[in-house]
């Protein structure tokens, strides 16, 4: 049989029907749901007499409009509430399960998949939301879809889908003390820019992309989708595997005792699972190769993501650009971030700072974050108005506050929130007023993200803790 990619592997096992021109229909395993892109889908479905085709595929929580701050009174705003109030009666009523919004187990939906065992290697995962390509670290093939497809796939478990084609990102090498996982996929974006991924689906592979933990993994799967790829794949490794066992949706795990019991679906499992990967000699359209050891603390100085340099370099100077197209955009940016043309990065100040987001908002994340806020010790920088540390799920936040990383925020003066999207784009109250500066661990800098006027930096946990704890980006590499 001719080699294949992991994706091909993953497109060819859930191929239903073909059609001459390439489009195909793909059986979907798993369907993630949130508030925000579900409501005119279960409408949809309800005005067409429809019901929904396989109930225990679904599952579904609130994020991105849920309160970080005591929830006990509910929700203030009534958009937000509204939006959370539907999706709570939409999956009543059809029998979808939910997280609601005061069950533990309630977060980002791109943290609590992974986290249940909701998303396992070889699934076709989909959500109305583009940061799925989280779930691909899996070995699974995940990706965003727009609200009539979440109809689709609720009405009959199925996607009509055109193969992208496979790009292969190769990270090879030690990564440096102080770097991780994000500094890995923003250097990644800064080079192939954010159309580099456009029509493909990536594979991340080579020696920095298999040390890393699934926590890693998910935050580079998960900007995949920042480099303009739908999918984000990572290949299934014991690391995988080990992560998956015995959470409660994965298969060998007792459902009276939430304990990993094995058996034969487990074995079953593990042993299909062993084949996804990509097979030697496979054919990748296109192939980039990153040196893991030359990957520096990477900070966006712009509005897109691809706008980011490394913590010693310095804001580009637009009269240095001789592309017309280029230069403008560079004009725009630094307006928009109110920045001078070469100014050092580390010269470059916060006013809020944010950890949290579907991107570095997991156990991992919050520890790297913590152990910077102890090594620099003392107390948040006096230009640093608000720091936030906002887990990924209940459960990510109860381990924090176990292992005593709440208390270490707090005393330095960081707020210990409730879970869920917050701060990343702002649909809560959780947001940065207009001219405010942010380093943030979320994944888009867009203008206006992270409230009008905001102005974002995207950093990793490391850095914006470090920032928080000085007032300014630092060399973490040096906190190392
Ligand atoms: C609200 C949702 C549709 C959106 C997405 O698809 O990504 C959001 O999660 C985001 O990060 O901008
Ligand atoms: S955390 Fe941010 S990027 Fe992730 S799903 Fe929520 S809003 Fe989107």
């Amino acid at each position: 049989m001719t080699a294949r990619t992991l994706y091909d592997k993953l497109w060819d096992e859930h191929v239903v029907h073909s059609e001459p021109d390439g489009t195909a229909l793909l059986y979907i395993d798993r369907h993630l749901v949130h508030e925000v892109t579900s409501p005119q889908a279960f409408e949809g479905l309800d005005l067409a007499g429809r019901k929904v085709w396989r109930l225990s595929a679904n599952l579904a929580v609130s994020d991105h409009n849920v309160p970080t701050t005591d929830r006990s009174g509910g929700i203030a705003d009534p958009v937000s509430k509204l939006q959370v109030d539907t999706l709570d009666a939409n999956c009543d009523r059809v029998g979808i399960t939910q997280f609601k919004m005061n069950d533990r187990r309630q977060g980002i939906v791109h943290v609590i998949g992974p986290e249940q065992g909701a998303t396992l290697p070889g699934m076709t995962v989909v959500c109305g939301d583009s940061h799925t390509s989280t779930h691909g670290a899996f070995g699974a093939l995940a990706h965003g879809i727009g609200t009539s497809e979440v109809e689709h796939v609720l009405a009959t478990q199925t996607l009509s889908a055109k193969k992208a084609r496979n790009l292969l990102v190769k990270v090879e090498g030690k990564l440096p003390a102080g770097c991780g996982a994000k500094d890995i996929v923003l250097a990644i974006i800064g080079r192939i820019g954010t159309a580099g991924g456009t029509g493909y689906t990536i594979e991340f592979a080579g020696s920095a992309i298999r040390a890393l933990s699934m926590e890693g993994r998910m935050t580079v799967c998960n900007m995949a989708i920042e480099a303009g790829a739908r999918a984000g794949l990572v290949g299934v490794d014991d690391t995988t595997i080990n992560y998956v066992k015995g959470r409660p949706f994965t298969p060998g795990t007792d459902p009276r005792t939430g304990q990993f019991a094995g058996g034969v679906e487990w074995e079953q499992a593990v042993a299909y699972w062993r084949t996804l990967h990509t097979d030697p000699g496979a054919h990748f359209d296109k192939v980039v190769e990153i040196d893991a050891a030359q990957i520096r603390p990477q900070v966006t100085w712009g509005t897109s993501p691809e706008m980011v340099l490394a913590i010693d370099d310095r804001v580009p100077d637009p009269d240095k650009e001789r592309d017309d197209v280029k230069r403008s955009a560079i004009e725009r940016a630094l307006t928009y971030m109110a920045l001078e043309p070469n100014k050092a990065i580390s010269d470059i100040h916060v006013d809020k700072v944010f950890i949290g987001s579907c991107t570095n908002s997991r156990i991992e994340d919050m520890r790297e974050a913590a152990a910077v806020v102890k090594r620099v010790g003392g107390r948040l920088a006096k230009n640093i108005k608000l720091a936030l540390v906002v887990p990924g799920s209940g459960l990510v936040k109860a381990q924090a506050e176990a292992e005593g990383l709440d208390q270490v925020f707090k005393a330095a003066g960081f707020e210990w929130r409730e879970p869920g999207c917050s701060m990343c784009l702002a649909m809560n109250a959780d947001r940065l007023e207009p001219g405010e500066r942010c380093a943030s661990t979320s994944n888009r800098n867009f203008e206006g993200r992270q409230g009008a006027g905001g102005r974002t930096h995207l950093v990793s946990p490391a850095m914006a803790a470090a920032a928080a704890m000085t007032g300014h980006f630092v060399d973490v590499r040096t906190l190392a």
